[in-house]
């Protein structure tokens, strides 16, 4: 008797990944389809189309489609046990939008199983190129948004973010304000995350809590759509999003295509999919306190919040394991490529020498403090470099090592100060999970752990979306009788602890995380100043 499976899914931007675990939690299958190079006749790079504009970004929806079917007779194609699969989930780039045309609904349900999806589904869009989250021309539907509902923190506190180009709602306004009769012809929009749970249903899947608090329409308190945000989005779109679900929910049984076409089980259950960040979390297996950090090009922090105080910076997500509980997202542009050229300018490129100037300098650095934003940063919204030493005065540069430290502990300050801004708090519980170019880096990685005083781990993330739709398949399953995911999947490859916090570390840094916000707020009035 074969073992049961379970697949998770990840329609990412720039390809397709599908994983198989086995009720272990072992990897048995893995396999992706890369849109660039498996399907080139959409000419996409990276997966997308940058418009004209600059602004507009779109990703063709049958390519999606396509690229399912092509993934699907590969796994047929080397022999894969599709009867054995109980249950499959996934995830999708968030605030990507889908816009079914009227009638689709009977097409999606009786596609033929002797054609591929693609082409029985052709006809279905409304809209053929979908706005992804590389999207940033709905400026102007942005700002009305916020002052339909009062403000950009009162969006906040209701959508869990202020009003972000992205973010779907706009995307939709805009789709309404230009294309007024497309928008009367659609019947159904989708998130990628919930499209892509529809093409293994049959039927229009339900919008996740998690992928659709990335919408600025989703009340994040009670789950509801926000009827101040919806009407000033467009008209009649409660009945066009459908009403959101728990993102552990049983959606139904596969779509009779699947048991057809490739010989899956009529019992393998879909669970619904929500956004790829939010997959990611389950993936990394984030419980209550945990922080996940990713070292990349920009660094990006997950964190898991029981009390959020959303603000006009980063994103709160209802929880996709916890639906008492929240995540958010918090992405600091200045990442990798600042690390980078300090290293080349204060480290003769060489990473030894840089971590040997963190080992020669103490911690705290005798009070001397740096902001390096080489880029207009994110969080907070600032440009340049701005160093100041131990009485608060500017100065125009630090001895190299100190340039080193001062970089690395600034980086991890704001990173604390900014998630204690969400309502994120530091637990006796708590551990960081890194991940990323810089978390091969122990010294970084021992900074990091001073400074937010809790042990560091390093994971491998490569593909926590799509591992993490795997356990959510798994978790939802069992999610009714209210098992957490963590007892899911204990059996999962543990995090490697890998540094420590040095003894004295709170008490050093408290005054200096007080000092560090203050210095923050100095220097971004004097860059509003300078930039009126
Ligand atoms: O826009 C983002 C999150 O808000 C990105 O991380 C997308 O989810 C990437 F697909």
């Amino acid at each position: 008797m074969a073992a049961p499976s379970f697949l998770g899914w990840d329609f990412s931007t720039q390809q397709l990944k599908v994983i198989a675990i086995d009720e272990h939690l072992r990897v048995i299958y893995e396999d992706n389809v890369n849109f660039d190079k498996d399907l080139p006749e959409f000419k996409t790079q990276g997966g997308a189309h940058v418009h004209g504009d600059r602004l507009t970004v779109t990703s063709p929806v049958l390519m999606w489609v396509k690229a399912l079917d092509m993934i699907l007779e590969k796994m047929k194609s080397s022999g894969f046990n599709f009867s054995q699969v109980r249950a499959l989930s996934g995830a999708g780039q968030q605030h990507g939008s889908v816009y079914w045309k009227k009638g689709s609904i009977q097409i999606l349900k009786n596609a033929s199983p002797k054609l591929p999806l693609h082409q029985a589904l052709k006809a279905c869009f409304a809209i053929s190129d979908s706005p992804i989250w590389m999207d940033s021309s709905t400026a102007s539907q942005c700002s009305a948004l916020e002052n339909a509902v009062g403000g950009a923190q009162r969006l906040a506190n209701i959508t869990g973010s202020r009003a972000y180009e992205r973010f779907t709602g706009n995307q939709i306004a805009k789709i309404y304000n230009q294309n007024p009769e497309v928008y009367a012809q659609t019947e159904r929009i989708s998130l990628v995350s919930s499209f892509a749970a529809s093409l293994f249903l049959g039927a229009y899947a339900p919008i996740d809590y998690s992928d659709g608090s990335g919408m600025n329409l989703l009340q994040i308190w009670d789950k509801s759509w926000s009827a101040s945000c919806l009407d000033a989005c467009a008209p009649e779109l409660v009945e066009k999003l459908g009403n959101p679900v728990p993102s552990h929910s049983v959606l139904g049984s596969i779509s009779p295509y699947y048991i057809q076409r490739y010989g899956f089980s009529p019992d393998c259950k879909i669970v619904a999919f929500t956004g790829d960040n939010p997959a990611s979390l389950a993936g990394m297996r984030l419980e209550e306190g945990d922080i996940a950090i990713s070292l990349g090009t920009s660094d990006t922090l997950f964190l898991w919040i029981r009390e959020p105080t959303p603000a006009l910076e980063g994103h709160i997500l209802c929880n996709p394991v916890d639906s008492q509980t929240y995540m958010a997202l918090l992405c600091f542009k200045n990442g990798s490529l600042m690390r980078e050229r300090i290293r080349n300018e204060c480290a003769s490129g060489s990473w030894d020498e840089f971590s040997k100037a963190l080992s020669s300098t103490v911690a705290g650095n005798n009070g001397n403090l740096g902001f390096y934003f080489d880029v207009m940063e994110i969080t907070p919204e600032a440009v340049g470099v701005h160093r100041f030493n131990s009485d608060n005065q500017k100065v125009l540069n630090f001895p190299k090592e100190v340039e080193i430290r001062a970089l690395i502990e600034g980086q991890f300050m704001a990173k604390r100060i900014h998630a204690e801004k969400l309502g994120y708090k530091v637990m006796p519980q708590t551990r960081i999970l890194a991940t990323g170019g810089a978390s091969h880096n122990k010294k970084i990685l021992q900074v990091l752990s001073d400074v937010f005083n809790a042990p560091v781990y390093t994971i491998d993330t490569a593909n926590s979306a799509c591992l993490g739709s795997a356990y959510r398949a798994i978790h939802g399953l069992v999610a009714e009788t209210n098992v957490p995911l963590a007892d899911v999947v204990k059996l999962a490859p543990e995090p490697r602890l890998a540094v420590t916090p040095t003894a004295g570390a709170e008490e050093l840094y408290h005054p200096l995380l007080k000092r560090y916000a203050e210095l923050e707020q100095k220097m971004l009035l004097s860059t509003l100043l300078l930039l009126s």
